[in-house]
Parts: C-alpha cells; sequence; structure tokens
C-alpha cells in the first residue's frame, strides 16, 4: 500500500530530526521543506534548459541540485546551523545569476526573493534576529541590483520572459502557501497536545478535574436535552492516607496510577472518569439508569477489591474503594446539584464501612 500524503509529508519535514531537537523542531522542518523545494525547482530548472540544449546552464543547477542534496546529508548529521544558512544563500545565488544572466531581469524571475524573506521569517528562531535580518537585506539589495540593470536574457526569446513572469508568480506562490500551510499545520498540532496536557491528569493519565467537569457540564445538558438517564458517581480510595503512611508516598502514586487504569477498564468508552482531586474520581455515565450505574459500579468496586497492587520491592498493597451515585432527575436543577447528592451517598458509603456502593435515593 502507498503511504499517505500526510505520511510522505511527515517523513519530509521530519528527515535526519531526532528526538532530542524537539525545541528546534519547526524551524527544521522548514529547513527540510525548503530544501525539498530547492531540490524541485532545480530539476525544473535544468528541464527547461536541456529543452533548450543550454547544458552549461544545466549543469549550474545540477550543481546546486547537489548542493541541496548535500544538505540533507548534512541535516542528517546534525549540521542544521549550517544547513540553515546554506539554503538561503544558494537560493539568493540562482536567483540572481538567472535572472541577470539567464532568464533577464525582463523575466522578474527576481521576485522569487520574496520567498527568501518569508524562509528567513519562519526558518531563524527569534533569538537569531542578526541572521534572520541580515538575509532580509542581502535580499532585499541583490532585488534592487536585478531590478536596476535591465539585463536581458540570453536564453530567452522575446516572447518567452511573459512566460517566466507567470510561472514566477505562480512558483512563489505555491511556496508561500506550503510554508504557510505546514506553519498553520504545525501550530495544531501543538495547540492540541496543549490541550491534552492541559486536560490531563499526569499521575494517572485520566482527565483532570477541569475536564472531567467540564464532561459533566456537557453530559448533563445532553441528558436533560434528549430526556435519557445519566449518572453521576464519585469515587474515594478507602483508607488512603495509611497507604501512604504505611507504603511511603511513592506507593501511594503507583496505587493511585494502576487503580486508575483498573477503573477505566471497567467503564465503557461513553463513560467519562476524571480525577476529581486526591484520591477522589468522578464517573459520569451517560444514557444509563441509576439500577444499571449501581451494578456497574459494584462490579468496579468488586475489581478493584481483587486487584493486588505489588511495588518495587514486592510488597503488596490491598486497596478498596467507596462509591457514592446520583442520577439526573426533574429534582436537579444543575449538574452540581447531582454532584453534591453523589458526594453525600460517598460520605453514607464510608459511614457504613468502605468498600460499597450507595445512591441517592437509595434503590434496594
Ligand atoms: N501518594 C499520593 N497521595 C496523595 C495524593 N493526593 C492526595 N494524597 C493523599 O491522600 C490522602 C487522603 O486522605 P484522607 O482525605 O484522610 O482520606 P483517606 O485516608 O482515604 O480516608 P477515607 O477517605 O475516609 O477512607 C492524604 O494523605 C493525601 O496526602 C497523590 O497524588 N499521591
Amino acid at each position: 500500500m502507498l503511504p499517505s500524503k500526510q505520511n510522505w509529508l511527515d517523513k519530509l519535514l521530519n528527515f535526519g530530526i531526532s528526538e532530542d531537537s524537539a525545541s528546534n523542531l519547526n524551524y527544521k522542518q522548514v529547513v527540510n521543506l525548503a530544501l525539498a523545494l530547492l531540490c524541485v525547482t532545480d530539476i525544473g530548472m535544468m528541464l527547461v534548459f536541456a529543452v533548450q540544449h543550454a547544458f552549461q546552464v544545466v549543469a549550474f543547477y545540477a550543481a546546486f541540485l547537489a548542493l541541496s542534496l548535500f544538505g540533507f546529508y548534512l541535516h542528517s548529521r546534525h549540521y542544521f546551523s549550517l544547513v540553515k544558512l546554506i539554503v538561503p544563500l544558494s537560493t539568493m545565488v540562482q536567483i540572481v545569476v538567472t535572472s541577470l544572466f539567464f532568464f533577464g531581469v525582463d523575466s522578474d524571475f527576481q521576485w522569487l526573493f520574496i520567498t527568501v524573506a518569508a524562509y528567513a521569517f519562519t526558518a531563524f528562531r527569534p533569538d537569531e534576529k542578526v541572521l534572520r535580518y541580515s538575509v532580509i537585506l542581502l535580499s532585499i539589495s541583490l532585488f534592487s541590483v536585478c531590478e536596476v540593470f535591465p539585463v536581458t536574457g540570453v536564453h530567452l526569446s522575446p516572447s518567452q520572459p511573459g512566460v517566466v513572469v507567470v510561472l514566477t508568480f505562480l512558483w512563489t506562490l505555491f511556496t508561500l502557501s506550503v510554508v504557510i500551510s505546514v506553519v498553520i499545520a504545525r501550530l495544531r498540532k501543538v495547540n492540541d497536545y496543549l490541550r491534552i496536557l492541559a486536560e490531563r491528569d499526569e499521575l494517572t493519565g485520566l482527565a483532570n478535574r477541569r475536564k472531567v467537569l467540564t464532561d459533566a457540564v456537557k453530559m448533563y445538558t445532553e441528558a436533560l436535552f434528549y430526556h435519557q438517564p445519566c449518572v453521576f458517581a464519585i469515587l474515594d480510595l478507602d483508607h488512603f492516607k495509611r497507604i501512604n503512611d504505611t507504603f511511603g508516598h511513592d506507593a501511594g502514586d503507583l496505587v493511585l496510577s494502576q487503580i486508575s487504569s483498573v477503573m477505566r477498564s471497567c467503564l465503557n468508552e461513553e463513560d467519562a472518569i476524571g480525577r476529581y482531586g486526591g484520591e477522589e474520581f468522578v464517573v459520569i455515565m451517560r444514557n444509563t439508569t441509576l439500577k444499571e450505574a449501581l451494578e456497574k459500579m459494584d462490579q468496579l468496586r468488586e475489581t478493584v477489591e481483587n486487584t493486588y497492587i505489588t511495588t518495587e520491592k514486592g510488597i503488596v498493597i490491598p486497596v478498596t474503594v467507596s462509591i457514592g451515585l446520583a442520577a439526573i432527575s426533574r429534582h436537579t436543577k444543575r449538574y452540581e446539584d447531582v454532584l453534591s447528592l453523589a458526594d453525600t451517598a460517598l460520605y453514607q458509603a464510608k459511614k457504613a464501612g468502605r468498600n460499597r456502593v450507595v445512591s441517592q435515593p437509595s434503590i434496594v
């Protein structure tokens, strides 16, 4: 099967980039993209001039193609800073020589300097301002040289400059849109990653308090809107302080993370679970009656009771959980009311001896 377009693009953008270079990731990807675009341009130019039998010019572009490929090699050998400079310098030389000596400035080929400026803005970090603005200034100067010395191209017939103008415009447009779309795609990925970080509890991998409460509001509203049953549960590990005091805080962390996975595995995809705080969790079961939720939570309680957490030192820690349940009803005006009822039920479960499930209202 052929790899998807996204796969190809990702492979190209990440060529020669190792895990440890995450802080430079976007800049390195822009350099890879620029190298790839340079290769495509050089191959295109070689074809154009080969058709015109201008083989010295073909050799000129072949040399720059080799330089770009060497750039990929250097990149894979971690000479990133060098490659980052080779790209704009190689591009500028090619644009100047092509404008002044091959196509002539009538072709407006020199407008490709816009892509060098775009590169300078996206490939150099904010702390590399000197390099960034040097490249931009050099591009502007060379562009001005091309505009001031109106040399007629030696390789274009009188009608051809117009075609080159159109192609230059299209290639600039294409290059800029590729750079912009890559930058936007990267921003989106970073954004998604940050959102996941902001919504996840680091220790347990479950949703954190903010996320599970957002889910609670959403599921509460949906249940009211579609007239579906929905149950909230608060789960609290029993005597957790004792676990910490007896086996140490690290063992407590281990219990929290492993019991979280066990609890998640007892739920459906549709159910939401999150760490409410400390050793307390919230579960929201959509489209579930109180009776069904009681059964499900009792199974979960039993599974936790039968799970023995073993520490690195081989110490086995028994864990139990108490659970309070409450369903959305016409008496509940806000999701906080349901949570508060579930909390009351949890208190009753604790008071009645722990390791049990109690609902509000209770059903026998
Ligand atoms: N290891 C560890 N302990 C935590 C964490 N968050 C909270 N705790 C501890 O959890 C304990 C909760 O204790 P309590 O609120 O007294 O509850 P409990 O001992 O479970 O007693 P009951 O709930 O009445 O069964 C406290 O000792 C907290 O320090 C955490 O992230 N890691």
